[in-house]
């Protein structure tokens, strides 16, 4: 019997082995099938985009109209170099669009100039009502017919907008209708009328602005935008158009799977164009923050007066309280020569738009800001942009600073660092998807003290553009430089190398890990700050459990006192980066606490 019950093991035991082996083989011809597909379909793609029209040189019906309607209403004379090739297939109307473009690198006429060719009207999905409003109140002036729906319209304009969204009419009371997210999502009587403009051939274009809105992944998620995968649902013969100036690619792989596009590599995939994000009049450099607040504010004073006296700029904060506190500092520390104004979400909207239109005219210099000053902020002559804490992500940098220098002179993006801001923003990132990754980036660029900022940027936000197929990546703006050549104007660029010096940290990351270890063992959680004055100064006495760890090995404490708390600081974010240490994160009815 025993023997019997042997075999019978034996066997079950060769069995699984069997499974295991099949198994094994299975998830390699899958694997291998699946290669085989993607090749098949990449092939298809490439052959299919190969057959369209060369939109950038060919001549199309539509083609005569593009340069008089330009010049007419926005006395624009030439293209910017992809603007062309956006518009015309945007009017060939084969193919969706994802289209990225620097800020203020023109994206609006890509689609408002084919909306004025078609005969209905573009519907236009836009995050605020402050951006529709100026986008509206610029198109008014340029002669173009357009109408917006927002929250604050009144039941008449309502009335009179849908009545005319299904007008067989023509001319058309608008060529572009402007809606905030709310009104797809939430707007039944609205969406009935765009299905009735739809049955009617009306709808031409579906139009996604600050595209990015709709991923979780991105900087700046909004609900709502989530929702306009409706759009595709109900309307699926209307072509889409989304356009966003910052975008790294899995971002972008999120925006189009939400919104129904498909896949740029699929057969009839979306086309992408994107132009180089580079601006080469933008001067980055990281500064060092200072040590205490008023040194902070001493330096920033004393920067603006000496390089943008009288010049128009923005200083980025991450509190509502440090807008007005840094506000008052410049203005006392430079005996009022340095005029500012603070813009917040707190603020009433009239408060806002004061800000907001003093500083367009000159009245005030400066608008210290929240993140809330943001998208649709266009005053062409902004001089600096001084970022007082980093920001959560590259790509909201990218955004925030990309408002200096429109008018294409020379600006300066300022980042203040210092490695203690970053557990402050990562308790905020931690309840965002990929909220600490994207964090992660930021330090990184702020931490590099060698790379073009330039370039990491592009590295940033192109690492995985191979395996797009993309449009005019590298037919960008004015100046365009190639993606992998130094901008030669950064900080670190700039820098002679023989000042950057390079330290082994190994002795020193054992020495952490061993506090770490200790700390562990009883149980004690600390804060970075806390964490890092141990190291540098009473070492485990600071933190009374020397005499719970006596059967560790020996090992020298505390660290070498060569180093200052902030280069302590960068090296506890370095190790975080590289993956050696993780963050711990703990909530009270207060705070988060890392
Ligand atoms: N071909 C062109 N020639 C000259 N000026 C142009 C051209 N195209 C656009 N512009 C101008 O450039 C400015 C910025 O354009 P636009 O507002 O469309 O930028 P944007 O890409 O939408 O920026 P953002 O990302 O900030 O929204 C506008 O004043 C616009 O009139």
């Amino acid at each position: 019997m025993d023997q019997r019950l042997q075999t019978i093991q034996q066997e079950i035991k060769g069995l699984d082995q069997q499974i295991a082996q099949l198994n094994q083989q299975r998830a390699k011809l899958q694997n291998e099938w699946q290669q085989i597909l993607d090749q098949q379909r990449s092939q298809k793609a490439k052959a299919a985009k190969a057959a369209l029209p060369d939109y950038q040189q060919q001549a199309f019906a539509w083609s005569p109209s593009l340069p008089l309607l330009a010049l007419k209403h926005w006395h624009i004379e030439a293209f910017r170099p992809l603007q062309l090739a956006i518009i015309n297939t945007a009017l060939d109307r084969q193919r969706d669009l994802f289209v990225v473009l620097p800020t203020g690198g023109g994206k609006s006429l890509c689609y408002q100039l084919p909306a004025l060719v078609e005969p209905g009207f573009t519907l236009v999905v836009s995050p605020l009502v402050s951006l529709i409003n100026d986008q509206v109140y610029h198109l008014k002036e340029a002669g173009v017919p357009v109408a917006s729906l927002t929250a604050a319209s009144s039941k008449e304009h309502v009335k009179r907008i849908q009545d005319a969204m299904v007008d067989q009419h023509t001319p058309r009371l608008f060529k572009l209708l402007y809606v905030t997210p709310e009104k797809i999502a939430n707007s039944k009587r609205f969406m009935a009328k765009l299905s009735q403009a739809y049955t009617h051939g009306f709808l031409d274009r579906i139009v996604i602005d600050e595209a990015h809105c709709c991923s979780q992944q991105g900087h700046d998620f909004r609900p709502d935008y989530k929702k306009l995968n409706v759009l595709r649902t109900v309307f699926p013969k209307v072509p889409i158009m989304a356009l966003t100036a910052t975008c790294p690619w899995h971002v972008m792989k999120d925006v189009l799977r939400i919104l129904g596009m498909p896949l740029p590599q699929h057969e009839n995939g979306t086309l992408v164009y994107s132009a180089p994000l580079y601006r080469p009049n933008l001067v980055y450099k990281v500064v060092p923050k200072p040590e205490t607040a008023d040194l902070v504010y001493q330096h920033m004073a004393d920067w603006i007066l000496e390089n943008y006296k009288n010049c128009s700029g923005i200083i980025y904060c991450l509190t509502r309280k440090e807008t007005s506190l840094i506000a008052g500092e410049l203005y006392a520390r430079s005996q009022g020569q340095i005029r500012c104004g603070v813009y917040h979400s707190d603020m009433t909207e009239e408060d806002k738009e004061e800000t907001h239109a003093m500083w367009r005219r000159n009245q005030i210099h400066v608008v210290v800001a929240t993140i809330a000053f943001g998208m649709g902020i266009n005053h062409l002559q902004t001089r600096f942009i001084l970022h007082h804490t980093i920001p959560k992500s590259i790509e909201g940098y990218y955004q925030e600073s990309g408002r200096a220098g429109r008018d294409g002179k020379r600006a300066e993006c300022l980042l203040y660092y210092r490695g203690q801001d970053v557990p402050r923003l990562a308790s905020m990132a931690v309840t965002e998807v990929q909220g600490r990754d994207n964090l992660n980036a930021m330090v990184n660029y702020a931490q590099d003290y060698t790379t073009c900022r330039k370039i990491l940027f592009e590295t940033y936000f192109y690492n995985d553009a191979d395996q797009w197929q993309i449009y005019g990546q590298h037919d960008g703006l004015v100046n365009e430089t190639t993606p992998n050549e130094p901008c030669t104007i950064c900080d670190n660029c700039s820098r002679d190398p023989t000042t950057v010096t390079t330290h082994d940290i190994t002795k020193d990351t054992i020495t952490l890990i061993y506090l770490l270890r200790a700390l562990k063992q009883v149980n004690q959680r600390v804060t970075m700050a806390k964490l890092i004055s141990a190291w540098k100064s009473r070492g485990l006495k600071a933190l009374q459990v020397e005499t719970l760890i006596q059967n560790q090995p020996l090992i020298r404490l505390p660290v070498n006192k060569q180093y200052t708390m902030a280069e302590l600081e960068n090296m506890v974010n370095f190790l975080i980066h590289q993956g050696y240490l993780q963050d711990d994160y703990h909530f009270t009815a207060y705070a988060s606490i890392v």
